[in-house]
C-alpha cells in the first residue's frame, strides 16, 4: 500500500507541479543562466546594496554581457528571445531582489522598448546597441509629482521653437533618472503627447535623487527637472503621437513584473523552507507545527500559482494573443500574492525575518513598491473590473 509519505517525498518542493516540465530546452537554459549569475553575483551582496541605497556602476555591463538588456526585442544588439525566455530571466532576477529586475525592466521594457517601437532609424542606431551592452543606461519619464495613476494629466511640456523643441517640466520617481545616459521623457505638445531622447548632460536637465526610500533601495530613483531644454527635432520619438506610446512601453514593463512577482515569492518561500527545517523551538524543528505546516503549504500553492499564470501569459504573448487586460490580471494577482508570500514567511522567520541577513523583510519592502508602481494594484482591478462588467469606473 502507498502512503500519502511515500507519494509526497517523490515530489519536489522547490517545484512542486513540476512546472520545469513545461518549459523548452532553451528556456531552461536561458533561466539556468540567469540564475547562475543571480546566485553568484546578486544574492551574496545585495543585502549590503539595500543596506547602503545603491546599485554598483558596473552592473549594467555586467547585465549586458549576460544578454538580458532588451533581450525580447529584435536586432540592434538585443537577443531576441521569446516572451518567455524573457519572462523567465525576470523572475529570476526578482529572485535575486525587485531593484535588479527593476534596472533591466526599464532599461529593457521601458527606454529601449520605447526607442524599438517608436524611435527613428537613427535613434535605433545610436542608442540600442550600446544599451543593450549595458554601455549606455537608459530611464523613462512617464511619471509627475502631480500625475500618477492618471498620466494624461502631465504637465510636462514641448513646444515647437523653428526646427528645435523647447521641453520644460519635472519627472518624479524615476528609475535609473541619475545613472542613466539617456532619459525617454513623454511631455504633452500642441500634436498630443509626444516622445523625447534626452541624452544626459544636455543643458537645463538635471536630476536630484529620492533618498530616505525604505524599500527598492538597491535602485536609484530620481526627480527629472527640464528647464527650458532645447531640443532637435531628430529627438522626438516619430512613432508615438499620444499616450498610447507610454502605456505600450508600461504594457511591456507589466508583462515582467508578473513574472518577476513569482521570483520574488519563491525566494521568501524557499527562505522559509529552509529556516523551518532548522530552527529547532519546543525540542523539534519548527516546521513539524501543523500551523508552520499550513503556512508553508499555502506559500507553495502561491508561488505555484504565480509562475503557471506568468508561463500562461508568456505562451499567450509568444504566440500574439495577449491583451493588456491579461497583463493587468497578471500583475495585480501575482504581485499581492507575492505579498502575502512575503508576510507570511517574515513570521515564520520569526526575529531573524527582520533583518537583511535573510531576504526576506528585503523582497517585503520592495514589493510595497512593486504593487504600486507600473499601475497601482487598485487601477489593475479596474482594468479587469472594466473588461468583466463592460462599464469602465477607471476615471
Ligand atoms: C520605486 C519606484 C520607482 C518608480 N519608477 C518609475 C519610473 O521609472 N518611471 C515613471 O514614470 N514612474 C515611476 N514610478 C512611479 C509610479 O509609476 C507611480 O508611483 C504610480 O503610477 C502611482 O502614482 P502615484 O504614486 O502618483 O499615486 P496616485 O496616482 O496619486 O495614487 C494614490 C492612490 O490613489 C489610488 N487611485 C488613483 N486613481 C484611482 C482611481 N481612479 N480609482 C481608485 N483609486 C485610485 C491609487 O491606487 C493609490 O492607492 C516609480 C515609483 C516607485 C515607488
Amino acid at each position: 500500500m502507498t502512503t500519502h509519505r511515500s507519494t509526497t517525498a517523490t515530489l519536489d518542493p522547490h517545484d512542486f507541479l513540476a512546472i520545469d516540465s513545461l518549459l523548452s530546452d532553451e528556456e531552461r537554459d536561458i533561466r539556468d543562466v540567469v540564475r547562475s549569475f543571480v546566485r553568484d553575483h546578486v544574492v551574496p551582496n545585495v543585502g549590503q546594496w539595500f543596506e547602503d541605497g545603491r546599485i554598483p556602476r558596473e552592473l549594467p555591463r555586467e547585465l549586458g554581457k549576460l544578454g538580458v538588456l532588451g533581450m525580447h526585442l529584435d536586432g540592434y544588439g538585443c537577443a531576441g528571445a521569446s516572451a518567455t525566455a524573457y519572462g523567465l530571466a525576470c523572475l529570476e532576477l526578482e529572485a535575486g531582489d525587485s531593484g535588479v529586475r527593476s534596472l533591466v525592466s526599464v532599461q529593457g521594457s521601458l527606454a529601449m522598448y520605447a526607442i524599438h517601437r517608436w524611435g527613428s532609424e537613427e535613434q535605433k542606431q545610436e542608442w540600442l546597441p550600446r544599451m543593450a551592452a549595458g554601455e549606455a543606461v537608459g530611464c523613462f519619464g512617464l511619471t509627475e509629482p502631480d500625475s500618477g495613476s492618471d498620466p494624461g494629466s502631465m504637465r510636462t511640456s514641448a513646444r515647437r521653437d523653428g526646427d528645435d523643441w523647447i521641453l520644460r517640466g519635472q519627472k518624479m520617481w524615476i528609475t535609473n533618472g541619475s545613472i542613466a545616459d539617456v532619459a525617454v521623457v513623454w511631455a504633452r505638445t500642441d500634436e498630443g503627447v509626444r516622445g523625447f531622447v534626452v541624452p544626459k548632460g544636455t543643458k537645463g536637465f538635471t536630476t536630484n535623487d529620492i533618498h530616505s526610500k525604505l524599500s527598492l533601495r538597491a535602485s536609484v530613483t530620481s526627480e527629472l527637472v527640464f528647464d527650458e531644454v532645447r531640443l532637435p527635432s531628430s529627438a522626438m520619438l516619430p512613432g508615438a503621437t499620444s499616450l498610447r506610446g507610454p502605456l505600450s512601453c508600461l504594457n511591456e514593463a507589466r508583462y515582467g513584473i508578473v513574472w518577476g512577482a513569482a521570483g520574488a515569492a519563491r525566494a521568501c518561500y524557499e527562505s522559509a523552507l529552509d529556516y523551518s527545517t532548522t530552527r529547532v523551538q519546543f525540542g523539534k524543528p519548527i516546521a513539524s507545527f501543523q500551523l508552520q505546516q499550513q503556512k508553508l503549504a499555502t506559500m507553495a500553492l502561491e508561488v505555484n500559482r504565480a509562475t503557471l499564470l506568468a508561463l500562461h501569459l508568456g505562451r499567450l504573448k509568444d504566440e500574439g494573443t495577449l491583451r493588456t487586460e491579461h497583463v493587468s490580471m497578471g500583475k495585480l494577482g501575482n504581485v499581492n500574492a507575492a505579498l502575502d508570500v512575503a508576510r507570511t514567511a517574515r513570521q515564520v522567520l520569526g526575529a531573524n525575518g527582520i533583518t537583511l541577513e535573510y531576504p526576506v523583510i528585503r523582497h517585503m519592502n520592495n514589493l510595497e513598491s512593486v504593487v504600486t508602481y507600473e499601475g497601482t494594484a487598485d487601477v489593475h482591478s479596474l482594468v479587469i473590473g472594466g473588461a468583466v462588467t463592460g462599464i469602465q469606473a477607471f476615471r
